[in-house]
């Protein structure tokens, strides 16, 4: 058994009727890290969240856990705990007494077990005589995260646990996620969010219409060799402008949106790496300041939009529809592989011992 591996997927795939969710998913994430899963809508992110807290079962391939097979059968893997679709909880009971309820299903003698402890990772300490009823969706958000630290969980799954965070209050998150995994925990998130997997995980998986289209770690999505847009704020963009024209491999994006929004100082330029040193060190030997360089858009959104490029509701294509990402040979050496298939359902409603399904204001018998 691979001890540094947390989770390994082989052929995983699931449908729901003629919707391929999980087209023969390969996955192998690392222990004590933080990974991301990202895709378009659709892309079947959820579906494989589900398996992984025992929500579903695949029709076909092999999961394994921390080295243990997951069983045919309903229920969350021993260790693992998470939610998918926002957290279950009793909006008549308090955050309290929703934890509460839920250590008193394990450890009917101890019902409050680690249940203040819990408030406080997430910051609701303040609010925990408070009914959810009146919680705003990211308090929710943050007692789902409680009622699944609840368990002290080797596997953390979450799915778009920043939905509705203010910046503190992601902030605060990625604070518990980062003390979680410094801990020996893995965690496994999906978002939408490019900045927030950047800030979190080393290492992302990228899903497209049920195929994995890449895994690996966030720098192998660095390709030197794409060229992309870069925003130049600087003492004097007419001279820096000058600077840039007619630079070899440097061509000056006009009426970009990301000019628009920074201020008159600003150029954008796409270019690759090796030629933006060259325009960097050319704006500063005119003696122009440079005060900002950023790509308009990160690695990660870059190798995203690329690896996931479809036209409209290509992601909802039945089970014979097309491929929709590259071809491998288009990429580095992370695992690449061409995408296609789509997807289907998440178990409905089935709360496990540690797993719980939509938030809607309807009692789930919750993350337990
Ligand atoms: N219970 C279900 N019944 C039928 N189809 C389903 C079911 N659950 C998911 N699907 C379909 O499977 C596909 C993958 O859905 P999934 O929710 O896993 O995608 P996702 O990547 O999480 O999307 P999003 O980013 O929108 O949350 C979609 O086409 C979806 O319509």
């Amino acid at each position: 058994m691979d001890t540094s591996v947390a989770v390994r997927g082989s052929g995983i795939t699931k449908t729901f009727g003629d919707v391929v969710a999980l087209d023969h998913v390969d996955v192998s994430i690392a222990r004590g890290q933080i990974h991301g899963l990202v895709g378009p809508n659709g892309a079947g992110k959820t579906t494989l969240l589900g398996l992984l807290l025992g929500l579903a079962v695949a029709d076909q391939g092999t999961l394994e856990i921390f080295g243990a097979p997951v069983g045919r059968t309903l229920a969350a893997p021993d260790g693992v705990s998470g939610f998918v679709d926002g957290p279950g909880l009793y909006p008549t009971l308090t955050a309290k007494q929703n934890l509460a309820a839920l250590v008193a299903l394990r450890h009917r003698d101890a019902p409050s077990t680690g249940v203040d402890e819990a408030l406080h990772e997430v910051g609701l300490t303040e609010v925990a005589d408070d009914k959810v009823r009146g919680f705003s969706l990211g308090m929710r958000q943050r007692l789902g995260l409680a009622a699944a630290l609840l368990t002290k969980p080797r596997l953390l799954v979450l799915d778009e646990p920043a939905n509705g965070l203010d910046p503190a209050g992601k902030k605060h998150v990625h604070g518990v996620l980062n003390r979680l995994v410094a801990g020996g925990a893995t965690v496994i998130l999906s978002s939408h969010r490019m900045d927030d997997l950047e800030a979190l995980c080393s290492e992302v998986t990228i899903l497209s219409t049920g195929r994995v289209v890449f895994s690996g770690p966030l720098h192998k999505l660095s390709d030197e060799n794409r060229e992309l847009d870069y925003r130049l704020r600087v003492s004097n963009a007419a001279d820096a402008r000058t600077v840039a024209d007619g630079m070899p491999g440097i061509h000056i994006v006009e009426g970009s949106d990301a000019v628009a929004r920074a201020d008159a100082e600003a150029i954008v330029v796409r270019g690759k790496v090796a030629a933006m040193d060259e325009l960097v060190a050319r704006i500063v030997r005119a003696d122009i300041a440079l005060r900002e360089l950023a790509p308009v858009v990160s690695p990660l959104e870059a190798a995203f939009l690329a690896l996931t490029e479809q036209t409209d509701g290509e992601a909802s294509v039945p089970a014979s529809g097309q491929s929709a990402g590259r071809s491998p040979d288009q990429h580095s050496d992370a695992a690449v592989k061409p995408s296609a298939g789509q997807s289907a359902d998440p178990i409905p409603g089935q709360p496990t011992d540690t797993a719980v399904k939509p938030s809607t204001d309807q009692p789930q018998e919750a993350a337990r």
